[in-house]
């Protein structure tokens, strides 16, 4: 089997095949490839049996020229140093591309959750929150939900923040549940996005996404809300997928019974709508118009790539293709339109949030929701510009032209020091 690709590797190749568009010095590229600091802790946490629990953590902050360090925080047995450096600095590239004044960050602890009891995550989570206060602020680097995260885990931090400070800064942490602070359409905002570019991209190419046959690997927070929000476009979910595996109906898949299914047994198998269940693998090589990656990094690889059968991916999740596999789907014409732009809703609400947050006024769901629509909508109109504007391969190197141009032009206005 090929060696799994380092996505922190795979970040800085995407940079570099932009940069050869661009006008900018190998030095200022250079800079934009590597990230301002790393925190790197071990976190003592008393278990609930009387037990030291150790944990690694991280926190990257990648770059701040556009404004403070933001990204979320994930919970997964394999977060490393070179994960949560590649997804700060991805952090960057999509605040830049949809014109949010926020750099870039990205944080998670070495941890599968569903070994510990709530009352153990909280104490890791305020654990980690105690070590993340130097660093945190809402003025200076702001966390967020990512994989195996949410409104809950988002409230310690902020409380535990706000007690260690003693102040109210609700906007130091955002995806927070509405009664603490959170905003209205948060939640959604990450499928939001992925089906507002689908449908963006698909009247691009001259089809309708109302049309489109769908596959959707992950069925968590990005990938159920993408996949019930394309099915209210009119489009047919064939397949979803999860951890445990695939499921599949021709006729589509009913997005919230299935999430019914999910939330009841904690998996999409053994959904009885579905007609078939595969591996999820077998997901992401199905006959449909759009492929939807809302999983985790290194979804595709260079030989999936090759069996590939849908005409359209929008990625949902954070690197889901290595860069073999970019170069393969280039090759064989299948438009990729990328994560920083596709997830991009996320951080867009979350900056709405911040925004709700400095001003103690709140947006309704109705605002959000047209907000986010305007900042997409103008963002890939900025994206397919480039793309005609530059004899670029493919939408990804487009998206990261824009980007790069952004902070670039951020940092050199904003001067050197010293
Ligand atoms: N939450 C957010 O606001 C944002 C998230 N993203 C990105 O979206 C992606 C998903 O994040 P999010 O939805 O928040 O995370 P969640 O933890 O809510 O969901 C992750 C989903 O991926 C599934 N999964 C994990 N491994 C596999 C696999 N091998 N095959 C199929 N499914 C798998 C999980 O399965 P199971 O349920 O069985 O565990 C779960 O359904 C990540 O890349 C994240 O960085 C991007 C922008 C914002
Ligand atoms: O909401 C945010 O600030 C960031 C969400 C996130 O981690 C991401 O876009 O990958």
């Amino acid at each position: 089997m090929a060696e799994e690709a380092n996505p922190f590797e795979s970040l800085q190749e995407q940079v570099d095949d932009a940069a050869a568009y661009l006008d900018v010095s190998e030095d200022v590229i250079d800079r934009l490839k590597h990230p301002q600091r790393v925190l790197e802790t071990n976190l003592s946490v008393e278990l609930d049996d009387g037990s030291l629990g150790r944990f690694r953590a991280f926190r990257s902050q990648f770059n701040g020229d556009r404004g403070p360090y933001k990204g979320g925080i994930r919970y997964h047995p394999n977060v490393s140093r070179d994960e949560v450096k590649a997804l700060s600095g991805w952090m960057v590239y999509k605040s830049a591309i949809v014109g949010i004044p926020y750099g870039g960050g990205k944080g998670g602890i070495v941890i599968d959750p569903r070994e510990y009891s709530e009352a153990e995550l909280e104490r890791i989570t305020r654990a980690f929150a105690t070590e993340l206060r130097p660093l945190i602020g809402e003025d200076r680097d702001i966390p967020a939900p990512d994989v195996n995260t949410g409104q809950r885990e988002m409230n310690w931090l902020k409380d535990t923040y706000e007690t260690l400070e003693n102040t109210t800064a609700p906007g130091v942490v955002t995806g927070k549940a509405i009664e603490s602070g959170g905003s209205a359409g948060r939640v959604e905002a990450t499928g939001r996005s992925t089906m507002l570019t689908a449908r963006e991209a698909f009247s691009y190419l001259g089809r309708d996404v109302s049309e489109a046959t769908v596959a959707v690997q992950g069925y968590g927070n990005a990938g159920w809300i993408a996949a019930n929000l394309l099915e209210e476009q009119g489009a047919t979910i064939t397949a979803v997928s999860d951890s445990s595996g695939a499921i599949h109906s021709e006729s589509g898949l009913d997005t919230q019974a299935v999430r019914n299914h999910k939330d009841e047994t904690g998996s999409v198998a053994g959904y009885e709508g579905a007609a078939e269940e595969f591996s999820g693998e077998e997901l992401l090589t199905l006959d449909v118009d759009l492929l939807v990656p809302a999983a985790l990094e290194n979804a595709i690889d260079e030989e999936l790539a090759r069996e590939v059968e849908a005409d359209v991916i929008v990625e949902a999740a954070n690197g889901p293709l290595t860069p073999d596999a970019d170069d393969v789907l280039t090759e064989r014409e299948v438009d990729v339109f990328p994560d920083i732009l596709a997830n991009a809703g996320g951080v867009t609400v979350s900056y709405f949030e911040w925004v709700q947050n400095r001003q103690r006024f709140y947006w309704d769901e109705q605002r959000v929701n047209d907000e986010l629509e305007e900042v997409i909508v103008t963002a890939f109109e900025d994206l397919t510009d480039a793309y005609e504007e530059h004899d670029v391969p493919n939408f990804r190197t487009a998206a990261y032209v824009v980007a790069i141009d952004r902070v670039v032009r951020a940092f050199e206005e904003g001067g050197t020091f010293p």
